[in-house]
């Protein structure tokens, strides 16, 4: 799929499956060209060439049968103002032809399933910036979409909120919803996603399941530390011999940063950092193995 804005290519031929029964997140540099290939899956924005399909509908021929299937929560949206929280939740299930009577339950289902049951009646303008998103989850949610998307939807939410917002997350996926997920809260992605797509610049720049980024194969950065910080950077730099990288961490005095390295690679540093008679007193992975995928990919841009 490409798409342009005058001489601005925002995606160069960028290629995305979302699998049923999956979170998928999606990450990538500012302007990578996340919010424009969203705003194409969610029908409101036309590519330049490619083809999108929601659903198993042509979303470019037939969009209001991919809107009929997809979910949509923007990063920022408007609230009518006016509209007291179920009525605007009433003007989209209507919008969504829900029939008259089952609307009313399952807007308060939505209410109850984002928290927000005791808003019911109360004006969406007095909702705090968190609150907001929230009913827009539930408005995104209004007629049981089989695919759902979603940009930057932690944005806002205070933590309980967002283990919240997980847990949603991971029972759509389990009731079988194809859930595409934007944001830039690498650790919380983990923990949501069951793939990771990176997009680089308009272009897919990895695709990987969470489970094989956080696997024995995964390199990682790793710190360790020592009793004998003199003694830890000489014996790492002739461990090392300049295999890989080696800094000191700017936060913790005393910690030393190597790697990118596999498990085995640093059991094996261990070991010789230990019959170098080296008090190590910490050996951990820095940072998350998701995190590390990220670096790798953005490196090439600092
Ligand atoms: N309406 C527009 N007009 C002009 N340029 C645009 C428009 N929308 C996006 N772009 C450009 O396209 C590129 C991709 O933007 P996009 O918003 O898709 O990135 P993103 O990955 O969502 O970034 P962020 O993480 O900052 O939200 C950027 O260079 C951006 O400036």
């Amino acid at each position: 799929m490409t798409r342009s804005f005058g001489p601005v290519q925002a995606l160069g031929g960028l290629d995305i499956t979302v699998p049923y029964g999956q979170v998928t997140a999606l990450v990538g540099p500012n302007g990578a060209g996340k919010t424009t290939l969203l705003l194409i899956l969610a029908t409101l924005l036309k590519p330049d060439s490619g083809t999108v399909r929601i659903a198993g509908h042509d979303a470019l021929m037939y969009p209001a049968r991919a809107r009929d299937a997809l979910g949509w929560m923007p990063d920022t949206f408007g609230v009518y103002d006016q509209l007291t929280v179920d009525e605007y939740l009433a003007f989209f299930a209507d919008a969504y032809e829900l029939p008259k009577d089952e609307a009313p339950r399952r807007i308060r289902a939505l209410l109850s399933l984002v928290h927000l049951e005791d808003k019911l009646g109360q004006p969406v303008h007095a909702l705090s910036r968190g609150q907001k998103q929230r009913l827009g989850l539930a408005r995104a949610l209004v007629h049981r979409p089989r695919v759902l998307l979603l940009d930057e939807p932690a944005s806002g939410l205070d933590p309980r909120s967002r283990i919240e917002l997980r847990d949603l997350l991971r029972s759509l996926a389990a009731d079988g919803v194809a859930v595409l997920v934007s944001s830039h809260i690498l650790s919380e992605l983990e923990e949501i996603a069951d793939r990771v797509v990176l997009v680089d610049r308009g272009r897919t720049a990895g695709d990987h399941a969470m489970a094989d980024l956080a696997g024995a194969a995964a390199r990682a950065r790793w710190r360790v530390r020592s009793l004998d910080p003199d003694g830890l950077a000489a014996a790492l730099a002739a461990a090392l011999d300049g295999r890989t990288g080696l800094e000191p961490a700017a936060d913790l005095p005393g910690t030393v940063e190597v790697g990118p390295l596999t498990e085995a690679e640093a059991a094996g540093l261990l070991a010789e950092l230990v019959a170098r008679k080296v008090p190590v007193c910490g050996l951990a992975p820095a940072g998350s193995a998701l995190e590390s995928a990220y670096l790798a990919m953005t490196e090439s841009r600092r």
